[in-house]
């Protein structure tokens, strides 16, 4: 269908996720204040503006490498399942810690929103956050909300609508290596992108490769037998 969206979202344990999942969808996914509570995908759908979206809760992680389940599932999601929109929910009492995840996220996949949430907490402690500033700095749309009081709700709203529009565009920032890990990822991120053309970002892929990410290729392998599985029976 033309008009239907899917959008994951991805953070840090405890950081209001399935608290969005939840104001948005109308469902009742678990939350509470201890960490590690959304371990599979729940999905929920959300009507704005005549588009439908499917909104996708995955689990808390701290980083998406293979360390655990949760963030194998965390990260095949957002590279294989491949998401219109992937909104990083970050605390913003946190911000600094939480922003390490954002990065990864964004060497991963282009369309990313980061929700910085619990501003209503931030606000209490003093703590100020110049979200066109962050903006500017990570290449796509910062939104502060807080998900338990649906503050911030028609702004995020508003900038899923416009991204999925082409109305705004990302530019997500990349994080740079030094020379050495750089000259490596060009020698063999051409190599890759021949492999795989732009179905997933070739300079996240040479980095996995050169951290060894063995959980990551037995997925990729396993996808691609599935995949010709699916057109040998078609
Ligand atoms: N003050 C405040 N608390 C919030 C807000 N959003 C979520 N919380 C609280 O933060 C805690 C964690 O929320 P969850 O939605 O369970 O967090 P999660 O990111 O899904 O956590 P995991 O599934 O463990 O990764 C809960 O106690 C929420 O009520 C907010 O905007 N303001
Ligand atoms: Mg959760």
């Amino acid at each position: 269908m033309n008009n239907s969206y899917r959008i994951a979202l991805a953070g840090n344990p405890n950081t209001g996720k399935s608290t969005l999942f939840n104001a948005f969808t109308g469902l009742r996914q678990h939350t509470g204040n201890w960490a590690g509570k959304t371990v599979s995908l729940a999905e929920g759908t959300v009507r704005h503006k005549e588009k439908n979206y499917q909104i996708v809760d995955l689990p808390g992680t701290y980083s998406l490498f293979s360390n655990s389940v949760d963030e194998e599932v965390a990260r095949n999601y957002i590279v294989f399942e491949k998401p219109d929109i992937t909104l990083v929910v970050l605390d913003a009492t946190s911000l600094e810690r939480n922003l390490n995840l954002a990065l990864q996220v964004l060497e991963m996949t282009k369309n990313v929103i980061v929700c910085i949430n619990l501003i209503d907490e931030a606000e209490k402690k003093g703590i100020k956050i110049n979200e066109r500033i962050l903006t500017r700095k990570l290449g796509v749309p910062v939104i502060k909300i807080s998900a338990r009081n649906k503050i911030g709700f028609p702004m995020l709203l508003d900038t899923i609508d416009r991204l999925v529009s082409g109305k705004i565009e990302c530019n997500p920032v990349q994080t740079t290596y030094n020379e050495e890990i750089e000259e490596k990822i060009t020698t063999i991120e051409s190599k890759i992108s021949n492999l795989v053309g732009n179905t997933i970002s070739s300079r996240w892929l040479a980095l996995r490769l050169l951290d060894g990410d063995k959980a990551l290729l037995t997925e990729f392998n396993r996808r691609l037998v599935l995949n010709d599985q699916v057109r040998r029976e078609a």
